[in-house]
This record gives structure tokens, C-alpha cells and sequence, in this order.
């Protein structure tokens, strides 16, 4: 079992370089199997296991897929599957990002019913109704999915009872290949939905109002193999934010789109964070006690979910009395329960948290029970009296680039222990041919435990 370990007590300082966003390089990947010509070359791809799950699973439906440091060269012209194996699909949520590309190239696809974090029901709905909206066909089975369209998807009318992020990208991709327009309305408007719209149109679609709640795609025959650069991770930067404040630090978060996290800035700023934005990045100082503060999560550009957990680290430290109220996934606060362990003083009604600030928080054995949470109890651990153990990293793991090393390189007491796993299998991803030692990644092969998450998915919403 791997772990990481953190002495608190240390002040954050330096400058930590920000990676590609996975939220955003997940629909990317997924979408470039929608190119029957060319390839594509995706640039600052941050080597998660998240990714490596979707380089899986679109090499599974025939794509040649070659990795290097930070890119992966996709080529797509000729697919030979299209049902992914469900042990990658259930390894991660986003692996639902294929339905789309899938159905609109071949017509036909079987899925298994996604995994991810156990943070809420995460329903897919919206995904289906906006493909049946389009011709498709689709039958569910125990488990799994399988939808089918005569011909081409035909452009619809859609209106999402959510703005779901999956939802739009899933429909946006698949749209892209359909005949005629598709709208979209209360689609997302999330940084990483307009990624995706401009690698769509570099690919030779016709994506117009990503960002906007209302996105029209007028369908084309073809798309193409493109070069594109991933956007930088704002939830990464947010999280080092973060640990800069917790620690009463002075750090430079690098490559970092300071207006993809505003909502996120402004809250540190009243907290008494000084945020200095300039063209490549932000600096972040905390030098003075920090107030509290109330955090309502909600779709962009409101205050993010996945920034939930690390913020609430935060008004732990803070002076007073802080309330956190989650609207987006109903199960997001597995956290509290391990900060309790740690001696914060929090209180959960329904779907708002209420923080007592101040208490010195003591290091403790915890788990990271979800993938922020994790961040979020080593943001807490940083300034924790003695030592802290987190177990849980396989969570961490999806959504961080070696998170003990960045804090380590700023100062942080932090290390990460890994116990030995068996030998990996051989790659199933050929190595980019390149001037650079290539990086060839193995698959994990690490027990698959999902029983619990599973278990936890179909738990009512406490706040339905
Ligand atoms: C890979 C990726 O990009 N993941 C992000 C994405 O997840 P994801 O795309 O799964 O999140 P959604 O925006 O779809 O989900 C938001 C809410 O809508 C509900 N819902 C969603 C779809 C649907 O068909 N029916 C339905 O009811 C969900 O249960 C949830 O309560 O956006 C979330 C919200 O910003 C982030 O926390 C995740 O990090
Ligand atoms: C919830 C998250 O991711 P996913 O949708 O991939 O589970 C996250 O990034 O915090």
C-alpha cells in the first residue's frame, strides 16, 4: 500500500509549474477518435493514471496511440472496436467520453456504466437523452449501455436539465459528425468545454458559443488529426494555492490562467491572500492571519466543486466561523470525517458544512477517500502538529502529477512511500520515436477496488 507522509510546519515557498488539465485533456483524447484522417498530436499531457486509463481504452477500439514526455500522437483512421473493455471503463468516470466520438464514427457502441469517485450518483441522463434527441437508439442492460444509430446521427435540439460538463462534451463530439445543427442549451461553460471546442474546430468542426450557455454545432462529413495544446489545470493550481496559504507561504504558480480561477482568487483574496496575477502565472502570498469565509459550490464560473475539499482545509485555519455548502455532488464531504481525525472542528447539515476555525490541527493516520479530498488532507497535514500518513493515493493519483515531489521542491516535509507491486505487464502503447528518452508508461497493476465506491454510488442523496 503506497502512502505519503507529511511533517507540518513547514512555509511554502518558490515556484511550482502547473500541467495540463485533466478535465480537459479527458474529452480531448476521447474526441480524437472522431478524426478518420490524420493524426493528432496533443501537447502538455500530464501522464495521470486518469489519462493513461483513456489511452487504454481508445487504443482498445483499434487507434495507434504513441506516448511521450507530455504528448500522445493519436491516430485514428481505422477503428476496430467499439466496445471498450469494462474494466477500464469502470475505472474512471470520464471513460463515458467515448459514447459520443463512438457513436458518431461507427454507429454503434456497448459500454459499461462508468466508475470514478464515489462523491455523488452521477447519473448520465442527460448524456442519453441528448443522443436519443439524435437518432440513437439506446438500450440499457445490467451494467452496461448500448446504443445504435441507422446512418448518420441527426442534429436535435437539446436542453440539459443540468449544466453537465460530461454531458456537453459528449454531445458536443458527437454532434460534430452529425447531419445538420445540434444546440445545446444550459450546456456547461466550464474553461475545459472550450478546450474541447477549439480542438473540435482545429479538427475542421463547426463549434460556435462554447463558454456560453447556448452551443450550436453544425455537423460535418470528416474531421482531421490536429496538433493542440492542453489547457493548464486550474483545480492543480487552485489546490497549490492553497498549500501556499495553509502554510503562510510565498509561492509562484506558474503557466497557471488566472481567469479560469476567479471565483477561487476572489474567496483568498477576502480570506486576506495576496494574489498578484501576471501573464504566465500568480503569485501567492499569505502573510497575515486569515478570515473566514462562506463557499457555495456551482457550475462555472461559480465557486468549483473539485476546489471544495482544499478550500475547506483552509477555513480550518482560519479565524471564525466558515460555512461550506455543496450543491453539485451530493456525497462530497467524505473529507469531514477524516479532518476529524485531525481535530477540525466541522458540523455537516445536509449539503452545507460548518467550519469552527482555529483549532490546532495534530497529524493523524487518514485516507484519501476521494481524489480532492486527498489534496485536501495534505493540504490540512502541511500544517498539522507532527506527522500525518494518507492512505487512499490511487485517489490522489488520477488528478495529481507527483504531488510530494512539487511540495517537496517548495519546502514541504513530504514523502511518498511506495510499497512493491507485482511486475507490470508490457505496454500496450508504443513509445513516440523522438529526440527525448521516451517515456513508456506500463499499465498499473494494482488490485482493482471498487466494491466499496460501488456500494457508496448507490447510496441515496442525503439531500434529495
Ligand atoms: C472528467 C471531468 O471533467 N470531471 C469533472 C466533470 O464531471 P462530470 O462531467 O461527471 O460532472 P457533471 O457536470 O456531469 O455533473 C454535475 C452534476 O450533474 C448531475 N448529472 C450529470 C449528468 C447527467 O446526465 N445527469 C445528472 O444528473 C451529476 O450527478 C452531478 O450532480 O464536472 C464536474 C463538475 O464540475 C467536476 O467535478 C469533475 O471533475
Ligand atoms: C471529480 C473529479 O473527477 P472525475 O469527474 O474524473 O471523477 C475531480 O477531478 O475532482
Amino acid at each position: 500500500m503506497s502512502k505519503i507522509i507529511v511533517r507540518g510546519g513547514r512555509r511554502l515557498s518558490g515556484t511550482v509549474r502547473i500541467h495540463g488539465a485533466k478535465n480537459a485533456v479527458l474529452p480531448i483524447l476521447a474526441a480524437s477518435v472522431l478524426a478518420s484522417e490524420g493524426e493528432s498530436v496533443i501537447a502538455d499531457v500530464p501522464l495521470l493514471d486518469d489519462v493513461l486509463t483513456i489511452r487504454e481504452v481508445i487504443a482498445s477500439l483499434g487507434a495507434d496511440v504513441q506516448q511521450g514526455p507530455e504528448t500522445m500522437i493519436i491516430r485514428a483512421n481505422r477503428l476496430t472496436a467499439n466496445e471498450p473493455p469494462s474494466e477500464l471503463v469502470r475505472k474512471m468516470r470520464a471513460s463515458i467520453l467515448v459514447m459520443g466520438p463512438l457513436l458518431a464514427r461507427t454507429g454503434q457502441v456497448r459500454i459499461s456504466l462508468p466508475g470514478g469517485c464515489a462523491i455523488g450518483m452521477r447519473a448520465i441522463d442527460q448524456h442519453l437523452k441528448g443522443f436519443e434527441a439524435m437518432g440513437a437508439e439506446i438500450t440499457l442492460g445490467q451494467g452496461f449501455i448500448e446504443s445504435k444509430v441507422n446512418g448518420r446521427l441527426k442534429g436535435a435540439k437539446i436542453y440539459l436539465d443540468v449544466a453537465s460538463v460530461g454531458a456537453t462534451e459528449n454531445i458536443m463530439m458527437a454532434a460534430s459528425l452529425a447531419e445538420g445543427t445540434t444546440t445545446i442549451e444550459n450546456a456547461a461553460k466550464e474553461p475545459e468545454i472550450v478546450d474541447l471546442a477549439n480542438y473540435l474546430n482545429a479538427m475542421g468542426a463547426h463549434v460556435r458559443g462554447a463558454g456560453t450557455d447556448v452551443i450550436r454545432i453544425e455537423g460535418v462529413e470528416r474531421l482531421q488529426g490536429v496538433r493542440h495544446t492542453v489547457i493548464p489545470d486550474r483545480v492543480e493550481a487552485g489546490t497549490y494555492m492553497i498549500a501556499t496559504a495553509i502554510t503562510g507561504g510565498d509561492v509562484f504558480i506558474e503557466g497557471v490562467i488566472a481567469d479560469h480561477l476567479a471565483p477561487v482568487i476572489s474567496k483568498l483574496q477576502e480570506m486576506g491572500v495576496s494574489i498578484v496575477a501576471t501573464d504566465n502565472g500568480v503569485r501567492v502570498t499569505a502573510d497575515k492571519p486569515l478570515k473566514s469565509v462562506d463557499v457555495k459550490t456551482l457550475p462555472y464560473p461559480g465557486f468549483p466543486t473539485d476546489m471544495q475539499s482544499q478550500m475547506m482545509s483552509l477555513l480550518l485555519v482560519s479565524d471564525g466561523t466558515s460555512v461550506v455548502t455543496e450543491t453539485i455532488f451530493e456525497n462530497r464531504f467524505m473529507h469531514v470525517e477524516e479532518f476529524a481525525k485531525m481535530n477540525a472542528q466541522i458540523k455537516v447539515d445536509g449539503r452545507a458544512a460548518i467550519i469552527t476555525g482555529g483549532a490546532p490541527l495534530s497529524g493523524a493516520k487518514v485516507c484519501a477517500t476521494d481524489l480532492r479530498a486527498g489534496a485536501a488532507l495534505i493540504c490540512a497535514a502541511l500544517v498539522a502538529d507532527g506527522e500525518s500518513e494518507i492512505t487512499g493515493t490511487h485517489h490522489i493519483d488520477r488528478g495529481y502529477v507527483n504531488i510530494a515531489g512539487k511540495l517537496a521542491a517548495l519546502g514541504a516535509q513530504i514523502e511518498r512511500v511506495d510499497s512493491a507491486v507485482a511486475p507490470a505487464p508490457a505496454a500496450a502503447v508504443a513509445p513516440v520515436a523522438s529526440q527525448e528518452p521516451a517515456v513508456v508508461t506500463v499499465v498499473e497493476a494494482v488490485p482493482f477496488k471498487r466494491e466499496k465506491e460501488v456500494a457508496m454510488m448507490n447510496v441515496q442523496p442525503t439531500w434529495a
